[in-house]
């Protein structure tokens, strides 16, 4: 292999198949198990994408109702989840508070006897897992912001569906429909993304044939830079330092001039725009007006119409979902978090899928590093020098 022949970034290389999702550059279209997404966010609950992603058709009725069943059952934060978050610092990212707490559940399942590495290829125990996770992670987040502003925690409610729930236990107010309706819809558009980097690298570690939490582990570390999920939560850094529209257009030349990222802004595979930013967007402007901010939405208009027209680098999902999370309530520090909640679905629909077809992922690369070189005063014997002859040069 030479240099010449590597996709830096994997840019471009298609590594696997998947039946999960469809993302179409072309098009502008994404699809979920066949479904477009937007018409999945338009007509259906949270849960029932989760039901999707995992098992590939939405739920019946029934199924439905088991899965609410089952999500409200595991829905109360875990007593030694909450003792390991008292334990960190209250400056602790929330992203490394969530890590954690994804690391206790996992070190926690003992279910079946033994460590989880020993049915880590068991698609019915994966699936119990997958929903056991997902229907904890709401409370770890909304704790988190509780603890950070010195809140007690506050108890799920049965009933409420997943999304109103979520907002309940991090806000403690009873949700404004409108309010629920927007933050499912973000929801469902964060959920899957085919091979984004942090489902590649769930991938990765399934197929070393590891346990599903490690591989949510992994790629909740992948998750949390700025140039994949962390980006939510630094659009809305970019939106406080601009602070209104009328500042963007000096705010932008600087930030350029210094070659600075504008953070909400490209997309590795979309090159012409999001899929789910024209769904967002509208699920945003509810949010300005039900919260009567056009001055957000002046911003944003403002910040998107300068980026994109000196640039031709269009808004991905972080853009608008950025500012629907601040007006929601959520501190920014909590936006990627949320963006964990939902992803979870998407990343553990692909852990399965990868471990019912697995090839352990192992890429090459080409060397070039310092040319064959020895340690001083050290002496081959004829056996080391004779297999020396034999190695490869390059992998
Ligand atoms: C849900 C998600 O994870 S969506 C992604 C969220 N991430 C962000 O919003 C971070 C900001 N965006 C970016 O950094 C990039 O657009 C990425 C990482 C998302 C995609 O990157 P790539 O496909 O690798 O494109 P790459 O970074 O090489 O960009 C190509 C060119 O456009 C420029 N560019 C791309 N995005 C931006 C941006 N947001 N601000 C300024 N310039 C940009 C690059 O500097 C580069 O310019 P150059 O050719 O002069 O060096
Ligand atoms: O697909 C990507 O590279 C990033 C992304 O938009 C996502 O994960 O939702």
């Amino acid at each position: 292999m030479t240099e010449n022949e590597i996709r830096k970034g994997l840019a471009g290389v298609v590594v696997d198949t998947t039946a999960v999702s469809k993302v179409n550059p072309e098009t502008n279209s994404l699809l979920y198990r066949g479904y477009p997404v937007q018409e999945l966010a338009a007509t259906q609950p949270f849960e029932a994408v989760a039901h999707l992603l995992w098992s590939g058709e939405l739920p019946s009725p029934e199924q439905l109702a088991e899965l609410r069943r089952i999500e409200r059952e595991h829905r109360a934060l875990p007593d030694n989840v909450r003792a390991a978050i008292d334990l960190l610092p209250l400056e602790a990212h929330p992203m490394d508070e969530v890590r954690t707490a994804v690391s206790v559940i996992g070190a926690s399942d003992t279910a079946g006897g033994g460590s989880v590495l020993d049915a880590s290829g068991s698609p019915e125990e994966n699936l119990a897992r997958s929903i056991r996770l997902y229907a904890a992670l709401p409370a770890i987040v909304a704790y988190g912001q509780r603890r950070r502003r010195a809140l007690d925690p506050v108890e799920p409610r049965d009933d409420l569906d997943y999304s109103a729930n979520f907002l309940w236990m991090t806000f403690g107010e009873e949700p404004d429909p409108v309010v629920v309706d927007a933050f499912n819809r973000s929801m469902i558009l964060y959920a899957e993304h085919s091979f984004n980097a942090s489902t590649f690298t769930a991938r990765v570690v399934t197929s070393t044939l590891s346990d599903l939490y490690s591989a949510v582990v992994a790629a909740i570390g992948a998750l949390k830079g700025p140039l994949h999920g962390g980006a939510n939560e630094a659009v809305m850094h970019i939106f406080d330092e601009i602070g209104s529209a009328e500042n963007v257009v000096p705010w932008l030349e600087a930030a350029l001039a210094e070659k600075r990222k504008i953070m909400g802004f490209g997309h590795r595979v979309y090159k012409k725009g999001d899929s789910r930013v024209p769904t967002m967007k509208a699920a945003l402007d509810t949010l300005v007006e039900h919260y009567d901010r056009p001055d957000v939405a002046a911003l944003y208009t403002a910040l998107e119409h300068e980026f994109v027209s000196r640039k031709g680098i269009y808004p991905n999902l972080d853009y608008p979902s950025g500012p629907a999370y601040n007006l929601i309530g959520f501190d920014t520090l909590t936006f990627t978090p949320l963006f964990i909640a939902s992803r979870v679905t998407g990343w553990t629909a692909h852990i399965m899928e990868q471990a019912g077809s697995n090839a352990l992922i192992r890429p090459l690369s080409a060397y070039n590093g310092p040319d064959e070189r020895h340690v001083e005063g050290y002496v081959a014997s004829a056996e080391e020098r004779a297999a020396a002859q034999r190695a490869p040069e390059v992998e």
